[in-house]
């Protein structure tokens, strides 16, 4: 068995909110986002409303406080940190984005981004997964938003290799 993750539990706390979502919509992507990989895995994610959490998740723009600074419209969405203490699971949230619950509607003059799915996809580097090469899997690089069901193949195998 290639190396495991002992940790199946992780805690959450969410810092801020984006203005670009009613706060509820926000919960609700993060705790989809969560379920995604609670589905195919026996892990557990409880929310904290302060203290300190294993994934703590964030919005900000450009330099929010750990040296990779965000760029500004498009270009980098998100980024997360892998399994660790301190800032390991960190999910940080380009605030300069325009969030949205739908699947990307251009229905706005900008381009807007499902906070589901890119929380979806960070949320699997906090876990500790790396990119995958099938077009089709969450854990692709690229964003799209053509997604039926978020997880392939790939996605499953690799989470379970870790913490099945
Ligand atoms: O590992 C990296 C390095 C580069 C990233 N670029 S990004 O912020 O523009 C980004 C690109 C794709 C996604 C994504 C991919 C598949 C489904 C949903 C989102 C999320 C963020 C984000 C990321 O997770
Ligand atoms: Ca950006
Ligand atoms: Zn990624």
């Amino acid at each position: 068995k290639q190396f495991c993750f002992q940790n199946t539990s992780f805690i959450h706390r969410i810092l801020n909110y984006t203005p670009d979502m009613k706060n509820a919509d926000v919960d609700k992507a993060i705790r989809n986002a969560f379920n995604v990989w609670s589905k195919v895995t026996p892990l557990r994610f409880k929310k904290l409303y302060e203290g300190n959490a294993d994934i703590m998740i964030s919005f900000g723009a450009k330099e929010h406080g750990d040296f990779n600074p965000f760029d500004g419209p498009e270009g980098l969405l998100a980024h997360a940190y892998p399994p660790g203490n301190g800032i390991g699971g960190d999910t940080h949230f380009d605030e300069d984005e325009t969030w949205t619950k739908d699947f990307h509607s251009k229905k706005k003059l900008r381009i807007s981004f499902n906070l589901f799915l890119v929380a979806a996809h960070e949320f699997g580097h906090a876990l500790g997964m790396a990119h995958s090469s099938d077009p089709g899997s969450l854990m692709y690089p690229v964003y799209s938003y053509d997604k039926g069901y978020p997880l392939s193949e790939d996605d499953i195998k690799g989470i379970q290799s870790l913490y099945g």
